[in-house]
């Protein structure tokens, strides 16, 4: 995925150029939001490991120390930004894209399995520099039925290209690898929710001139993670 210039500029390019507008109204309210009250901080620790990176939570807050939601954040008692609705809209059409994808290409005979429909009420935003990483792990906080139903975890990944980890085990050497590129949406739901997943490497300068061009993204990744509490 990912894009060039010809994706916003080919006419017969609808999808993408309405990815590429997404990509660029995500950013920016990211940016205004993320300088507001509840806006970006440098999270400490996660399970013993320095984060390296920033974040900002929308919805809920989540507090990487507890490993638990909250309505404000312990350390400033900033309530977190609502999801905007456009970003609602945005991870409606990504689940309904994805189950279409699921079913072209099922085989006839064999039972599909449909990502089920989530409600988001937190988004984590993260922003990554090129020395951003996060270590394998679960997204496991939130409610029982939330992960019993296994409600997806949506991912948007924008800005420099992400090296993404993922697998059975907290094993960095058994993950599997795949390079997330600006634009591009990783769902993980169903039997597959509490995969372990990190980021072992952000690519510099990957981003798509025309996307840092028109929202002066600084050099880094910008993700966004969409679960239901
Ligand atoms: O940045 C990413 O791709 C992963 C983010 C993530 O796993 C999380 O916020 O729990
Ligand atoms: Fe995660």
């Amino acid at each position: 995925m990912g894009g060039g210039d010809d994706e916003i500029r080919t006419p017969a390019a609808f999808p993408q150029r309405q990815k590429a507008r997404e990509s660029v109204n995500i950013i920016k309210r990211c940016q205004r939001l993320g300088v507001g009250s509840g806006g970006f901080y440098i999270p400490g620790y996660r399970d013993g490991a320095k984060l390296n990176l920033r974040m900002m939570c929308l919805g809920k807050n989540w507090d990487p120390n507890s490993h638990s939601y909250g309505d404000t954040r312990p350390f400033d008692g900033a309530q977190p930004p609502n999801i905007p609705e456009e970003f609602k809209k945005i991870v409606k059409d990504a689940i309904q894209a994805s189950n279409e994808f699921l079913k072209q290409n099922a085989r006839a005979a064999s039972a599909v399995e449909e990502v089920p429909p989530l409600s988001p009420d937190i988004c984590l935003v993260n922003f990554y520099t090129s020395s951003g990483r996060l270590g394998l792990h679960q997204d496991k906080d939130e409610t029982k039925p939330s992960l019993h139903k296994g409600l997806p975890v949506v991912l948007f990944s924008l800005g420099d290209t992400a090296e993404f980890l993922y697998g059975d085990v907290k094993d960095d050497d058994k993950a599997s690898k795949v390079d997330l590129e600006s634009g591009d949406v990783l769902i993980f739901g169903g039997n597959s929710r509490l995969i372990f997943h990190g980021v072992s490497r952000i690519k510099p300068k990957t981003a798509p001139k025309w996307l840092t061009d028109e929202t002066n993204l600084r050099p880094g990744r910008l993700n966004l993670t969409f679960r239901q509490y």
